[in-house]
């Protein structure tokens, strides 16, 4: 019998702004593998990131972490299980980049000397080693994703939620980031726009569109020239980590042809 999943989200409904943005999404994600949630714009990957990560409320379904109820979890316990690289990243303004990083490990167990090495060693691996006394602030948007990232890195949650890891990152970076990520055999969910870079590291896959899942399972199995067609709106299709790209579907085509 396959083990209980880690995470696993079942019909879960979320409103936002007073519209359903989430209609009955389940998945589940077994223990070291990493999850993608793919699809288009406003899809509601986000919204569905934001419930595990506690910025939004659900108004129905069940989220279990470790076969255990969220509500069940004290919110600290949710925290130190939990690490979220998210889009609406807080202020940096009068922080150092050491800072950032530093902010991740205020709840650490770890002694003094053990938490600032695992600081350095973040640093030096997303590449700010020694622009650590830096304002954050101050920094590119990539440098600054970086920067959230070693913060990520060096609580090493158990449960990393990433949504775009891969924004405004060079592609050297999103590499070296992904693959250490990868590396630390944690579980992982993390929404994807590049269905390349997802099927380079999912073990599986949730496509949604319209706030529903409308398929699950291998990228290979789930990223079908139909489902590109379908969700995505284009012709092409997956082979391996290659995703070959022809066009767009041309959308009200017909509407054009008839009026002309
Ligand atoms: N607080 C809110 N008020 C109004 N609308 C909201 C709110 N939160 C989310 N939405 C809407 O819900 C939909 C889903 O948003 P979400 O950010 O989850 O999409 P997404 O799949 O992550 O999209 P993207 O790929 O563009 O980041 C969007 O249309 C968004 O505008």
């Amino acid at each position: 019998m396959s083990p209980e999943p880690f995470l696993s989200i079942e019909d879960l409904h979320v409103e936002a702004g007073g519209l359903p943005r989430v209609r009955g999404v389940s998945l589940a994600v077994k223990e070291g593998r990493f999850h993608g949630l793919l699809g288009p714009n406003g899809a509601g990957k986000t919204t569905v990131l934001r419930v595990l990560y506690r910025a939004a409320r659900a108004q129905s379904g069940e989220v279990r972490l470790g076969g255990r109820r969220m509500a069940d979890w004290r919110p600290q316990e949710w925290a130190a299980m939990t690490g979220a690289l998210v889009q609406e990243s807080g202020l940096l303004s009068g922080l150092t980049v050491r800072d950032v990083v530093e902010i991740g490990m205020a709840r650490s167990s770890l002694s003094l000397r053990q938490s600032g090495a695992r600081i350095d060693d973040a640093l030096a691996l997303v590449g700010l080693g020694d622009r650590q006394d830096q304002e954050a602030a101050t920094l590119s948007g990539g440098e600054q994703q970086r920067a959230h990232m070693a913060q990520l890195l060096a609580r090493d949650p158990l449960l990393y939620i990433l949504d775009e890891p891969t924004n405004h990152l060079d592609l050297h970076y999103q590499l070296v980031l992904l693959d250490e990520v990868k590396r630390r055999g944690r579980t992982v969910i993390a929404t994807f726009h590049d269905l390349a870079m997802a099927a380079r590291y999912c073990d599986t896959v949730s496509v949604m569109s319209a706030g529903r899942s409308v398929a699950t399972g291998s990228p290979s199995d789930t990223i079908t020239q139909s489902l590109l067609h379908e969700v995505y709106g284009v012709r092409g299709s997956l082979d391996g980590a290659q995703l070959r790209l022809d066009g767009p579907v041309s959308r009200g085509s017909d509407d054009l042809a008839r009026r002309s």
